[in-house]
């Protein structure tokens, strides 16, 4: 039994971001920097489990690149003429979610082939100049604990969205997470069954989601809110601005939303810009955002303890997650 994704305290940017890369595997998966013991794994499962038929794959540190890639068997292909694939792990991923612990300490191949498969939701193996390919959308989850290395900064651009978990200092927020993972570990099915309806509602607005992204367009004023702030962040290139036009998107595709807006852009640009940013640029505002974005307009009234659409997430002690506030990433300890 997997603990439940809405059961997780204190982490709304980390589900806010899990939940994008859910709608639109394309923003290119999610970097998590944190402390041990912060519930990284945690979410990813829980994502994974939220999900229809989404598996989840764990990636070794040891995997070679065969077995992420997969490989062509040549020699069928010599005995009957055909190439068969041997699936890797990239193909088990497809639909789900894959998990690469210590992604800064996987050898640079690896974490290029696997931001350029996660990006383009393609895999491509080649051997001998035959090439097959298959698809392969998955939500990349790569966690890194700050203190054990740096990931080059190529590598950092690559990865869609990040977070930065750090250690529950608040000792009411660590009671919190307290009681609710004893009680899962005491009584899972009790926690999952009174999180089954919020699962379930949250699990459908993703499926709901994925499929209203072709209808969802960007207008000139969401493009440009989306320049303004990448330039304001000092960050090298375009794929800042283009990951949070699709985060965006995605964040307006789960709220149900007719159209993009400027503020769907304000609510996903530090998960874009975090890890991008330049030194040389004006620090992160120190947003007093809402955890999480503000509910979907509904047709319906909400019930009156029903705070809309994420109010299926828990109420948020502050302070888990920080909102990134110089160019280093991931930032130094004070
Ligand atoms: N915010 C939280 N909400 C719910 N459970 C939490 C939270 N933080 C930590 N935990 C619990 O702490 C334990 C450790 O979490 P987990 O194994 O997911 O950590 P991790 O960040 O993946 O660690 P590592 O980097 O060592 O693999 C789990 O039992 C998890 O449920």
């Amino acid at each position: 039994m997997t603990f439940p994704f809405t059961a997780l305290v204190g982490q709304p940017e980390l589900q806010r971001a899990l939940l994008l890369a859910a709608v639109d595997p394309a923003i290119g998966g999610v970097l998590v920097s944190g402390p041990r013991g912060t519930a990284k794994s945690t979410a990813a499962r829980a994502l994974a489990a939220m999900l229809p038929q989404a598996p989840f794959v764990t990636l070794p540190l040891a995997a070679s690149l065969e077995q992420l890639v997969g490989t062509l068997d040549l020699e069928d292909a010599l005995r009957d003429g055909r190439v068969r694939l041997k699936p890797g792990l990239l193909a088990r991923a497809h639909g789900g979610v894959l998990y690469v612990d210590e992604v800064n300490l996987l050898p640079d191949a690896l974490v290029d082939a696997l931001l350029d498969v996660a990006a383009s939701g393609v895999n491509t193996i080649e051997r001998d100049g035959i090439s097959q390919q298959h698809a392969a959308r998955f939500v990349l989850v790569g966690t890194m604990n700050p203190e054990e290395g740096e990931l080059r900064p190529q590598l950092l651009d690559r990865f869609g969205l990040s977070v930065v978990l750090e250690n529950p200092r608040d000792a009411a927020l660590r009671q919190a997470i307290l009681r609710t993972r004893l009680a899962f570990d005491e009584d899972p099915q009790a926690l999952l069954d009174r999180h089954a309806p919020e699962l379930a509602r949250l699990g459908e607005q993703v499926v709901a989601a994925r499929a209203a992204l072709p209808g969802l367009g960007w207008s000139d004023e969401v493009l440009a809110r989306a320049a303004e702030a990448a330039l304001a962040a000092g960050v090298d290139g375009m794929r800042a601005d283009l990951v949070m036009l699709r985060a965006a998107r995605a964040l307006a595709a789960l709220q149900g939303q007719g159209a993009v807006t400027p503020a769907d852009v304000d609510a996903v640009a530090e998960l874009a810009l975090a890890h991008r940013r330049s030194e040389r640029a004006a620090p992160a505002p120190q947003a007093a955002k809402p955890p999480m974005p503000a509910p979907a307009p509904s047709s319906k009234p909400a019930p009156a303890d029903d705070d809309g659409d994420w109010g299926a997430l828990p109420p948020e002690p502050v302070g888990t997650t920080r909102v990134l506030s110089t160019g280093a990433w991931p930032p130094k300890k004070a």
